[in-house]
């Protein structure tokens, strides 16, 4: 079984409220309001064991991690954040100052954001510590931007480096959270533990009137590329020489840097595509707030797919990535 396939299988075939704009299929549901914003919802669950261990992140960073891959699922949107809502299920060897540490991380984030905590669920359960979120956001009517708006002509880009959480998480699985780590190591090591959710190039992609698809990476660069080329209709090519990796990579190499930043995931930054005139007038309006901007490839016409561009070769990318039932039958 594959965690996409069973999506699939499950997708209602139409809705029932004539409000809904967007249901499964996107980083997050959107739908009408009466107002002048749109709602934004989507949930995501982190799962001790699977997206963290007691020596890859400290309680206080799950909280942050936690709230962060949410909100970065409202930034693929276009959408501002504004409540979360937090289940939490604790098996008895998690006592109360760990989870009270787990909130102070969702808390000094959401105060970022000036996000209001309004509810959840607090249960036990005899295993691992799970932790899902329910993020609630807005974005100005009809200005929501989707995985299924990619062109073909259009200019592929990302919005930061990619790579940098899955090397950061291999030197936590080899010395742990309290090892000792170089100021370059430590850059890889944070942005595995606190990942910045791109919320201010959100606001810029919402405000910019041309057509955007936008992504964010949470399973690495193949598969997010795959999930737009399929919405899209479309195929990728990706230059493997554009894609951005933070110095802190430097020592590894180029092969090494390539499979983190494909296949590793966890980077929470966006990954979009639009037609080249406005990608030009995008780069602008992200250099004027000095926020990066990297082109890595460009949209054809063709079979839904993803290709990379390496030592003047195009070979096609398997849709791999993080997927949850990869191994189950
Ligand atoms: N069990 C489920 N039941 C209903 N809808 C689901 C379920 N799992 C996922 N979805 C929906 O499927 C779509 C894709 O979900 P997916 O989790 O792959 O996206 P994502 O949240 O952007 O990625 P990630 O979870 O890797 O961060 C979304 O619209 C999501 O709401
Ligand atoms: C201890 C440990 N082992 C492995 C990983 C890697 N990992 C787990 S889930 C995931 C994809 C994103 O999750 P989702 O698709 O649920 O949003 C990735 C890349 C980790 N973070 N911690
Ligand atoms: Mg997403
Ligand atoms: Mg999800
Ligand atoms: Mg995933």
């Amino acid at each position: 079984m594959d965690e996409f396939a069973f999506i699939n299988s499950i997708m209602p075939s139409q809705a029932q409220q004539p409000s809904l704009i967007k249901g499964i299929g996107d980083d997050a549901a959107v739908y009408k309001t009466s107002g002048q914003a749109d709602q934004v919802v989507c949930v995501d669950t982190l799962v001790e064991g699977v997206h963290f261990r007691r020596d890859t992140l400290s309680p206080y960073q799950i909280g942050v991690k936690g709230l962060a891959s949410n909100i970065s699922d409202l930034a693929a949107m276009g959408a501002t954040p504004a409540f979360y809502l937090v289940s939490i299920a604790v098996p008895e060897s998690w006592n109360e100052k760990e989870l009270r540490e787990i909130y102070q991380g969702m808390e000094e984030l959401a105060a970022e954001y000036r996000m209001d905590l309004i509810g959840g669920d607090t249960v036990s359960t005899p295993a691992a510590l799970v932790l899902t979120i329910t993020v609630i956001g807005q974005v100005e009517r009809t200005k929501a931007k989707y995985r299924h708006d990619a062109r073909a002509g259009d200019l592929v880009f990302l919005t930061g480096y990619v790579g940098s959480s899955a090397a950061g998480l291999e030197l936590l699985l080899k010395r742990g959270r309290t090892g000792s780590f170089s100021e370059k190591e430590l850059a890889l090591v944070k942005a595995h533990q606190e990942p910045s959710p791109h919320v201010e190039q959100a606001g810029l992609f919402a405000g910019f009137a041309g057509r955007v698809a936008l992504n964010d990476i949470s399973d690495g660069v193949a598969s997010e590329a795959y999930e737009i080329a399929e919405a899209s209709g479309v195929s990728i090519v990706i230059g493997a020489d554009s894609l951005p990796f933070h110095p802190g990579m430097d020592e590894h190499s180029f092969q090494q840097r390539l499979d983190w930043a494909l296949y590793g995931g966890e980077d929470y930054v966006l990954l979009g595509a639009a037609a080249p005139a406005d990608v030009k007038e995008l780069k602008e309006r992200f250099s004027a707030r000095q926020l990066s901007f990297f082109e890595v490839g460009h949209i054809e016409e063709g079979e839904p797919g993803v290709f990379l561009r390496h030592n003047g070769q195009l070979k096609k990318l398997e849709k791999q990535g993080y997927n949850h039932f990869q191994k189950r039958r």
